[in-house]
């Protein structure tokens, strides 16, 4: 767990670490919460205020069964990013409904409060079944009894935001590029692009779903979901931690990937700084999303040799096919008896890795999905590619390029359906007061 992440400030700390329950009960009370229900926040957060970098409260006696496994929803840069993955996605892309930016101030900021109360395990408003008889609740109530399961949510910005409808045209980021067509894409236009995202990752699915199902309903009317994405297996390590997970295509994934504790690498690569161009992103990054459908049926008539060969790495150890062990360097000066290069340089290692990228890296953190099948029986499943970058013009478009043009593997076995890119602003510091007119994520872009 990273330094940002800790459990360590209350949803409404004061600027010493302390509790200050006036200001949350006045949230409370000017958003309509319950007092049964804020008593629950004010509680859950003073508790994991004690919690520290040793990890979860998970087991110990201090931390209530709704606070286990809570992260901090306040920090320097929003949660769902350097947090070790958790093993499950619901991911939602969303149209802006309304023109009015003083509604889309007004989401952002129910957004915000919602999210900081969801990670702590808590329901939300009166809760699923403690409001008015005649009114709907204002939690669904799926999640109701279940810990915070290490939920993050992490909010991002499409360039739909910043077109004429609210005024944020030279706020835009120059980073925030329309996302080039690929070769090879085969595009659905149902999983592209998108004004506003939401990344809800926790490691109970019904964590994640309630998150998400519910910050839809408190956007009833200025904003909704245009596409949506379930992923239920990571394909990335975040933490040096953390065991190399597997993906679709039964190869370890995410062994090269940067890691929270790669601080200045992270700083080199994910975070955006004020003299990136525009400072209401320092602090923040890009997310780029490309749902990859993985051509099961064909890969699994595949040899392993061949196999091993496209990716460039073996499907036991996940070791390079240069030698050594999973996290040796790949050697791709090493030839075999026939004097090719051992990793072939149309492997997917070959093409992807940063010596062939300028150098260039990215925070993946993707997760394996699958949505029935086709008509042919074939199964629509592969992975969800999720990625962080501080520049997607130089840390993605190329890699991707390459690999469109001459990575057998994305070739011969992957088909892009999906494609979008979102500015994911900084978090909102310790301290900060939630509510109607308190602080909400992105309001420096607003300011
Ligand atoms: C444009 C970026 C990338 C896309 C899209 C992508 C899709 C994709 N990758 C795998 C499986 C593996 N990828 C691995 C490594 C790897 N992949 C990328 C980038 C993209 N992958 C990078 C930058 C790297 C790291 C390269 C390096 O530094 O060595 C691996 C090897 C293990 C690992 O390091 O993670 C596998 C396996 C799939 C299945 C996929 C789309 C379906
Ligand atoms: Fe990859």
């Amino acid at each position: 767990m990273t330094e940002q992440d800790r459990t360590d400030a209350p949803a409404t700390s004061t600027e010493d670490g302390g509790v200050a329950p006036a200001p949350a009960d006045d949230a409370a009370a000017r958003s309509g919460l319950s007092r049964r229900a804020a008593l629950g926040t004010a509680g859950a957060v003073a508790g994991a205020a004690a919690l520290t970098a040793g990890g979860f409260a998970a087991g110990r006696a201090t931390a209530s069964p709704l606070q286990q496994n809570a992260y901090d929803f306040f920090g320097a840069h929003q949660s769902g990013i350097v947090t070790p993955q958790q093993d499950r996605l619901h991911f939602a892309a969303f149209d802006i409904t309304t023109d009015s930016r003083a509604r889309v101030i007004s989401l952002l900021r129910r957004w915000t409060e919602a999210a900081a109360r969801l990670m702590t395990g808590s329901e939300l408003g009166s809760g699923a079944a403690g409001g008015a008889y005649a009114a709907p609740p204002d939690d669904t109530g799926e999640a109701l009894g279940l810990p915070a399961s290490g939920l993050t949510i992490t909010f991002g910005f499409g360039p739909g935001l910043f077109d004429e409808r609210f005024g944020l045209a030279s706020k835009r980021p120059a980073q925030l590029i329309d996302m080039p067509k690929f070769s090879g894409d085969t595009l659905d236009e149902q999983f592209v692009g998108g004004d506003l995202c939401i990344q809800a990752c926790a490691d109970d699915p019904q964590v994640a779903v309630h998150a998400i199902r519910n910050l839809s309903r408190l956007a009833f009317g200025d904003a909704a979901i245009r596409w949506a994405q379930l992923g239920f297996g990571r394909t990335s390590s975040t933490t040096r931690a953390q065991d190399t997970p597997r993906n679709f295509m039964g190869f370890k994934d995410g062994t090269a990937n940067l890691r929270a504790e790669d601080t200045d690498l992270v700083d080199r690569w994910v975070w955006a700084d004020a003299a990136d161009g525009q400072a209401w992103m320092a602090g923040g990054s890009y997310l780029v999303a490309r749902r990859i459908r993985i051509l099961a049926e064909i890969w699994d008539r595949t040899s392993l040799q061949q196999q091993e060969q496209d990716v460039g790495r073996t499907k036991g150890s996940g070791a390079p096919l240069s030698g050594g062990s999973e996290f040796t360097e790949p050697d791709f000066t090493v030839t075999g008896r026939d004097g090719e290069p051992l990793i072939r340089p149309t492997s997917h290692v070959a093409l992807a890795h940063p010596s062939a990228n300028g150098g260039a890296m990215m925070l993946r953190r993707g997760y394996n999905f699958t949505d029935g099948a086709d008509a042919l029986g074939r199964l629509d499943a592969g992975l969800f590619f999720l990625a962080y970058v501080r520049d997607p013009a130089t840390q993605f478009v190329p890699v991707q390029n390459a690999l469109s043009s001459a990575d057998v593997m994305t070739i011969e076995y992957l088909r892009t359906t999906g494609s979008a890119l979102f500015a994911v602003p900084p978090g909102l510091p310790a301290g900060s007061v939630l509510g109607p007119d308190g602080a909400y994520i992105g309001q420096e872009l607003f300011a």
